[in-house]
């Protein structure tokens, strides 16, 4: 039997926890083989607390094998002991008319004093995947107050985003969804994002060259991926669950496990390149092996897709400004 994972949830509570915690517990994000503990954290209310007591009985009347403990807490520094994996889901959620940075400021303090916490008592090799929104500047947030912490463990949620591009992409093509390779999302996750399918193929084939309709990219797939999230919330009237806790699952068991070779996206903190300056975090293109994920470099950036990455970077590099000052 393998050594137990320390898994710590935040939100756990919430609606997308809900989806979360169940799968992780079953071994579809880890590997069927692999014991997990989850270390789950909620606010300090009785109302929180109570549900979260609550999704603690279902977990246990599951009778996971593979689910070897279980914390419940409200206290941060509780839930990130020695944590080998982190996700930070805990967060305000939008709800119509809103948009993801207009949570900004309410979230950024959860995640400085998450950051603080990691920083603190997690495991030095934690893998961080930050899902709250506005997810990418929280995760540079925590970040920056994880000063001893490497950098390159902190990563933002662009994967539903992925996925969603994918999805789009399958129908108008008449392909499947899993022959689908080498696609990115590039940017952060809102409506800027710039999902670019032109390094795509299907079965070796261009994907471009297949869809080959140019006004249909500009005007209807990337503005529908962009506002995938509004639209989920107007049908719904809550925001995406079990599409970003599939995508969640999705992007830790790709970094921990390898994505065999496979382009997925991530958000991470830049290291300078395709004209990203360094530490915003970004989505992009990466592989990955033995628990480390490398860029995809050397992408020919046209004029177009200069302009969509300008354009979604200006807007990360606004909200970092806007919380410059609860960084110290
Ligand atoms: N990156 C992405 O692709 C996506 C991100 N999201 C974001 O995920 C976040 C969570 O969404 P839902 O689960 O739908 O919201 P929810 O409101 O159902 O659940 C959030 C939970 O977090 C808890 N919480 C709030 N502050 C906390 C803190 N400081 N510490 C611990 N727990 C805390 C709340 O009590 C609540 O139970 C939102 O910010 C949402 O916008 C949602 C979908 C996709
Ligand atoms: O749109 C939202 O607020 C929730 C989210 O991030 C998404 O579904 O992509």
């Amino acid at each position: 039997m393998k050594t137990p994972v320390r898994v710590a949830v935040t939100g756990a509570a919430g609606q997308i926890g809900y989806s979360l915690l169940f799968r992780i517990a079953s071994g579809e994000m880890l590997g069927k083989d692999q014991p997990v503990i989850l270390q789950m954290l909620e606010l300090p209310m009785e109302k929180a607390q109570a549900a979260l007591k609550g999704v603690m009985m279902e977990l246990e009347d599951c009778a996971f094998p593979l689910l070897a403990g279980m914390v419940g807490t409200d206290d941060a520094e509780v839930a990130f002991k020695d944590a080998d994996i982190a996700l930070l889901v805990g967060a305000r959620p939008r709800g119509p008319g809103m948009e993801r940075k207009d949570l900004l400021l309410e979230n950024a303090k959860i995640f400085t004093a998450q950051g603080a916490a990691l920083n603190k008592v997690a495991s030095r090799d934690v893998k961080v995947l930050v899902v709250g929104n506005p997810a990418n500047t929280n995760a540079y947030i925590a970040m920056k107050s994880a000063p001893d912490l490497p950098a390159k463990n902190f990563t933002a949620m662009l994967r539903l985003d992925h996925n969603r591009a994918l999805s789009q992409l399958a129908n108008k093509a008449d392909v499947k969804v899993g022959d689908i390779k080498k696609l990115v999302v590039w940017g952060n996750h809102s409506p800027t994002m710039y999902p670019d399918f032109r390094f795509a193929t299907v079965d070796g084939q261009s994907l471009k060259d297949k869809v080959n309709d140019a006004d249909w990219n500009a005007n209807e797939f990337i503005p529908k991926v962009g506002k995938r999230g509004a639209a989920i919330i107007e049908a719904r009237g809550l925001s995406s669950a079990a599409s970003a806790a599939n995508a969640a699952i999705d992007h830790i068991r790709d970094w921990v496990l390898g994505s065999n070779g496979e382009w997925v996206t991530m958000g991470v903190p830049s290291d300078g390149s395709y004209g990203i300056p360094e530490g915003i975090i970004y989505g992009v293109p990466v592989t990955t092996e033995n628990g480390e994920y490398t860029r995809v470099q050397g992408l020919e950036i046209d004029e177009f897709s200069r302009k969509a990455m300008d354009k979604t970077l200006a807007e990360l590099e606004e909200e970092r400004a806007g919380v410059a000052h609860l960084l110290g």
